[in-house]
């Protein structure tokens, strides 16, 4: 069974515009609530009725927001027939002009739009990520459906998170009587009637709010739902192990049996600025022993950043949670960490004059000779090399040797295989590989060359703008039976894929080059949102001043004279 243990909630709703303002204020009310608890907010997506409502509360009052919307309603307009469509015949829908939640209100909070194939997926992805439970707001035949898949997913044991009704002007009694019928007519275990709940107007009152009576129920039920031995009617695990398939999720591992865990892990590098988000913000990763977990994201999506928190390097926000080997890297570090980045080679030590043997029996060698020959070899490294006098990729190759020689248990790699030539690269790879089968040694990689990876990891992650997007690392090759898959883009699965510029793109290539191209237009889209414009591009100059440089090099620019 797995669960999440980060605080969030799941909120299920309609999407209709012109709903009854008590349904819109009792929607608003829950987002501020969710915000305020400093939960975060996954939902539908939708930018009307309860949904828009719902996700405008929170990120008005500073929360993090998480839209979940299948592809094709966030790229089409709102189709005939849809109450949205009525209501704005004319208009694109407000949920998709292109792949982003256009949230009307982006408030001060961060609003994410994970993108999906289709509905199946949606929810899957949904009722992953809600660590605490589901809010049933009123709504139509897709709230009905959804939360009542979420009660069965608990009852059936796939998951053990609550669902709560906001009972607001009676609307869910009808479902209430339902379920007292099914009870007594034995279609339903009395003991799973309170796999639902209800929160109504006198509990509002009392806790001084709908949201803040809804949250306590959800916490409550989670308790309580914890506490009883007998929810769930099977262990989906155990029978997935019995058919040959990994199981899905790594939740259910102990510590110890984990290499890597980080949950909801915020980091900024100056805590006093208000004007700059942090530049991680609930990144969550969970890695066991043997796996080679390669990290995928734009420049500036924080990947250094969090290799060099695993590394111990930096101390992580309060509240976050970064265990290696079941110790806490930065005040119990546990030995066997190597971190390999490219800031080693601006080191002045490493371009002085000093012969390379000298140099890696500097830092340990001797005690290490045999993984030192093999690495010498595998790195075609020529040890009467003087550092001062070698080139960039051959200086690598020292590095490399000189990181890789004694056994490590976690590799932190950030970015180091740049300058090295295809063959080396491939050999590497080859022994990095062959160290995590037998040793069980885990790795992490970051890297933006993709040319030869296609079989290198066992797992991906994607970073988007300081956040990782799933709750746990996509298994690598993808198959659809993993529930983090649902945010691969179709190219994936393409055994074909090449089909785009990249000319002999593998599936992993063609993954990357989608994802990154998906951050940029919900890059784009937030800043539009936020009202600020672009910050980057030809647009943004534009719209700076006139430098003193450039008033500078006008005035006394030669070049205007020289024959080129
Ligand atoms: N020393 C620093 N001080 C302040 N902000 C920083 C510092 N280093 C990085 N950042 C910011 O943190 C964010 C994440 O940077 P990071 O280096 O982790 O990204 P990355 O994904 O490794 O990028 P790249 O692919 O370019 O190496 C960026 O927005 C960056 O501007």
């Amino acid at each position: 069974m797995t669960q999440t243990t980060t605080n969030s909630v799941c909120v299920f709703c309609g999407s209709s515009p012109g709903l009854k303002p008590a349904y819109m204020d009792v929607a608003t009310d829950l987002g501020r609530a969710i915000a305020q608890a400093d939960w975060t907010l996954v939902y539908g997506g939708g930018a009307k009725g309860c949904m828009g409502a719902v996700s405008a509360g929170a990120s008005a009052s500073g929360g993090h927001v998480v839209g979940v919307i299948p592809r094709v309603m966030a790229s089409k307009p709102m189709p005939k027939g849809h109450p949205a469509a009525a209501a704005a015949p004319a208009a694109a829908s407000t949920e998709g002009q292109g792949p982003v939640v256009a949230n009307p209100d982006p408030g001060a909070g961060r609003v994410e739009t994970i993108i999906v194939q289709d509905m199946h997926e949606r929810k899957a992805l949904m009722a992953k990520r809600s660590g605490l439970g589901f809010v049933g707001l009123p709504g139509g035949f897709g709230t009905f459906e959804e939360v009542m898949e979420m009660v069965t997913w608990t009852q059936l044991g796939i998951h053990r998170k609550p669902v709560v009704l906001i009972n607001v002007a009676g609307f869910w009694s009808p479902v209430r009587a339902l379920i007292g019928n099914a009870v007594s007519d034995g279609f339903i275990p009395g003991v799973n009637s309170n796999l639902v709940s209800f929160v109504e107007e006198a509990d509002a009152q009392r806790a001084g709010g709908w949201g803040k009576a809804t949250l306590e129920e959800v916490q409550r039920s989670n308790e309580r739902l914890k506490n009883r031995a007998d929810a769930g009617y099977w262990d989906w695990n155990e029978s997935k192990e019995a058919s040959g398939q990994k199981p899905q999720a790594l939740a259910d591992t102990s510590v110890e049996q984990r290499s890597v865990d980080v949950r909801s892990l915020t980091y900024a590098f100056n805590k006093e600025d208000q004007n700059n988000p942090p530049a991680l913000e609930d990144c969550n990763l969970a890695l066991t022993r043997g796996s080679r977990c390669l990290l995928i994201g734009a420049n500036g999506a924080g990947k250094s950043t969090l290799l060099r928190l695993l590394a111990g390097k930096r101390l992580p926000s309060q509240g976050s949670h970064i265990l290696v080997f079941g110790k806490d890297v930065f005040h119990d570090a546990p030995r066997g960490i190597t971190y390999l980045g490219t800031e080693w080679a601006m080191n002045p030590v490493v371009r002085s004059d000093i012969l390379v043997s000298t140099f890696l029996d500097s830092v340990g060698g001797y005690r290490h000779k045999e993984r030192r020959d093999k690495l010498l070899d595998i790195l075609d490294v020529d040890t009467q090399w003087r550092m001062h006098a070698i080139s960039d990729g051959e200086r690598r190759r020292v590095q490399l040797t000189m990181g890789l020689m004694e056994p490590w248990d976690l590799l932190l790699l950030d970015e180091v295989t740049v300058d090295l030539d295809v063959q080396v690269r491939a050999d590497l790879l080859s022994f990095l590989t062959e160290e995590t089968k037998t040793r069980g040694a885990t790795i992490i990689y970051a890297t933006h060359i993709f040319d030869g990876l296609q079989t290198f990891p066992t797992h991906v992650v994607h970073m988007r703008h300081g956040t990782t997007t799933t709750g746990e690392p996509i298994s690598w090759p993808p198959s659809r039976s993993d529930p983090q898959a649902a945010s691969l883009p179709p190219q994936a699965f393409d055994q074909a894929s090449g089909k785009d510029d990249s000319d002999d793109a593998s599936q992993l290539l063609s993954t990357a080059l989608a994802w990154l191209r998906e951050d940029k237009v919900v890059r784009l889209e937030r800043e539009r949102t936020s009202g600020k414009g672009p910050t980057r591009g030809a647009k943004a100059a534009q719209q700076d001043q006139e430098t003193d440089s450039e008033r500078f090099y006008s005035k006394y620019d030669y070049s205007q004279n020289t024959t080129r």
